[in-house]
């Protein structure tokens, strides 16, 4: 197919590609029922002129905890106006004054100016708000762990849970949402007794969960017939490999827009295979860019080396070659092993049968690729 018929070919095998979007809103939300009526639960109080409670909203990626707050908010805002529900994404708002200007826009349906304005006098106008109309404020502060530096985290929750101190009456609490485990630890060492927050724990879906969210969105996004229930498997186990789901959702764009390309009116096992590929070396340029400098040193490691290696030899050879202590050494090959770019095996050998072998999931060539 030239570039003029890819242009102008208005055949589609999409009825509505936007399903397939990170920021879409499926109609059918299943599977977390206990979640947000846990949620629920703990914005209640506000509708009876009580403060929300604070909570922390944590899962690993794509389970669902964004969709879950939006939902919820919503349909808070449908049921009363005695709450304000903010939802703030952290990896875009980082400093206080661009939090609070995110509060002051669903507020007053605009940001305040950018220059000549201090945080303080912004804030001020939100809580005078708040008191003259009676209203509570809830803020969700998503992937918060972005907030970790310069302590940022505890200047903002201060801000905000502590507003009734200087507006009595003025009623206010947050949701924390964070997706890595290890940043729970983090959110108590960082963030005063201000915040003694619930836990609302969104676990990994299922396979049948995750089948049923694909076939869902399939319905939605493809015309009958265009998938078959074989590549949705496919799709299936795909997801439960790499251990995400908005890979899975985002692989059947990439195979839509292939069978398009080459003018099928249905998705073959070939495009699956090509999405596949191009999703693989996408995600793992991505993944090791995040390493640290000994977790990149550590897998360079693993990768070079032409044998399996037990823990001990190779925590050996990573102290020699990095000069990185033991618990560094242990601490990388936890992350490595979270990301799950490596296995790690018993043996039943080594102290008190605690050896490990240490096994690449990758193909090496692919990882010292992506690490040069
Ligand atoms: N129960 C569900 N039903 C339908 N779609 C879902 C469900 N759970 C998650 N999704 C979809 O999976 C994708 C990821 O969901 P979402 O962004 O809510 O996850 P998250 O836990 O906030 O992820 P992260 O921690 O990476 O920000 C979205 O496209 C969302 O629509």
């Amino acid at each position: 197919m030239g570039i003029e018929d890819i242009l102008l070919h208005d055949e589609t095998i999409f009825q509505d590609i936007n399903a397939f979007n990170p920021d879409y809103m499926p109609e059918n939300y299943n599977f977390r029922d206990s979640q947000m009526e846990g949620m629920a639960m703990n914005i209640r109080p506000a509708l009876n002129n009580g403060r929300p409670v604070n909570t922390v909203v944590l899962g690993s990626c794509a389970t669902g905890k964004t969709t879950a707050i939006k939902k919820i908010f919503e349909m808070v805002e449908k049921t009363s106006n005695k709450i304000l529900c903010c939802y703030v994404n952290c990896q875009l708002h980082t400093t206080r004054f661009s939090i609070f200007a995110q509060i002051h826009k669903k507020i007053f349906g605009h940001a305040p100016p950018e220059t000549g304005i201090p945080v303080s006098r912004v804030y001020e106008k939100i809580m005078q708000h708040l008191s003259d109309e009676n209203k509570a404020l809830l803020v969700a502060f998503d992937d918060v762990d972005f907030l970790f530096q310069n302590n940022m985290i505890n200047k903002v929750f201060y801000d905000v849970l502590r507003a009734y101190e200087e507006y009595p009456g003025v009623k206010t609490g947050l949701f924390a949402i964070l997706s890595e485990l290890e940043f729970r630890f983090a959110l108590d060492k960082n963030v005063d007794t201000v915040f003694i927050p619930q836990e609302i724990l969104f676990p990994p879906y299922t396979r049948n969960e995750i089948l049923s969210i694909l076939s869902d969105r399939v319905k939605v996004g493809f015309y009958p017939g265009v998938i078959s229930e074989e590549i949705l498997e496919e799709i299936t186990d795909y997801c439960i490999d790499i251990g995400d789901l908005r890979t899975g959702i985002d692989l059947m764009r990439v195979c839509g827009n292939i069978g398009e390309a080459n003018a099928s009116k249905t998705i073959e096992n070939k495009h699956l295979e090509e999405a596949k590929s191009n999703n693989k070396s996408l995600k793992l340029v991505e993944t090791l860019k995040s390493l640290s400098k000994s977790e990149k040193a550590l897998l360079k490691i693993i990768s070079n080396s032409s044998e399996v290696l037990n823990s001990g030899s190779l925590s050996k050879l990573f102290m020699e070659e990095t000069r990185f202590s033991h618990a560094t050494f242990g601490r990388a090959l936890e992350k490595l092993e979270f990301l799950r770019l490596i296995d790690t095996k018993f043996t039943g050998k080594g102290v008190r049968g605690n050896s490990r072998q240490i096994i690449l999931r990758l193909d090496p060539e692919a990882v010292n690729k992506c690490l040069l």
